[in-house]
């Protein structure tokens, strides 16, 4: 993992502290500080050996961060609709895959099957400006992702999500709470000034109650 930043470069500046961090340390995209102090946060949420799904992993920061912490026992699978960049790790997976697409939780199935140990997402809608819409569209992004570590996750695995705070936030904030035991809210210092962005992470997620018979 990587060593701690503290001096942050907070007003939006596109050529920050971060980026030009990232750019000295060969890090694809300055969001990787973001999910490096999120593992930081909160050690044992992605294991050595661990098998992890980046949704929204464009143009791999993340990737690299989670390949590191995972290891050459671990699995670790990208998507997103822009082309990621191969990886030299053989553990690493990409693929071109819009989370919102009817053929998604086939398409992913087929790269690897799970289970999963961490279901984690950085996907960020197109802005348009409109503070509500724009809102609306983070959270549908989130809410897919949530439905993949319901479904694909292991118990007592580990999901993040990126969301824009607002709207119906608080609602998906309860709804994580009902598939894991914990829930942080948590702002990266990398996070650049004027965003509304935050993670939503869960911990240990609850096991799935059985089935009614
Ligand atoms: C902030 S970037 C991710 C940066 C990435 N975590 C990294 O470290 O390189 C947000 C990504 O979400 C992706 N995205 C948005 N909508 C998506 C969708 N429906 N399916 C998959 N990816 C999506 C975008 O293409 C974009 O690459």
């Amino acid at each position: 993992m990587l060593g701690t930043a503290s001096d942050m470069g907070k007003p939006y500046r596109p050529k920050d502290h971060y980026f030009q961090k990232a750019k000295q340390e060969g890090l694809r995209a300055r969001s990787a500080f973001k999910v490096d102090e999120i593992l930081k946060r909160f050690p044992g949420s992605v294991k050595k050996g661990a098998a992890v799904l980046d949704l929204g992993a464009a143009p791999g920061g993340f990737l690299q961060i989670l390949a590191d912490a995972v290891g050459m026992h671990g699995r670790v699978i990208g998507v997103d609709i822009s082309a990621i960049r191969p990886f030299s790790q053989k553990w690493v997976t990409t693929a071109v895959l819009d989370v919102l697409a009817d053929d998604f939780d086939a398409k992913l199935a087929a790269l690897y099957d799970g289970p999963y140990d961490a279901v984690i997402s950085d996907m960020a809608p197109k802005t348009s400006g409109i503070k509500g819409t724009d809102e609306a569209r983070s959270l549908r992004l989130a809410g897919k992702a949530l439905e993949v570590a319901a479904t694909r996750g292991r118990p007592g695995g580990t999901f993040v999500a990126k969301v824009f705070m607002g709207g119906d936030f608080e609602a998906f904030r309860d709804e994580v709470r009902q598939h894991f035991e914990e829930v942080k809210i948590v702002r990266p210092e990398a996070t650049r000034g004027a965003s509304m962005e935050v993670y939503v992470v869960g911990l240990r997620r609850r096991a799935p109650a059985p089935a009614a018979s």
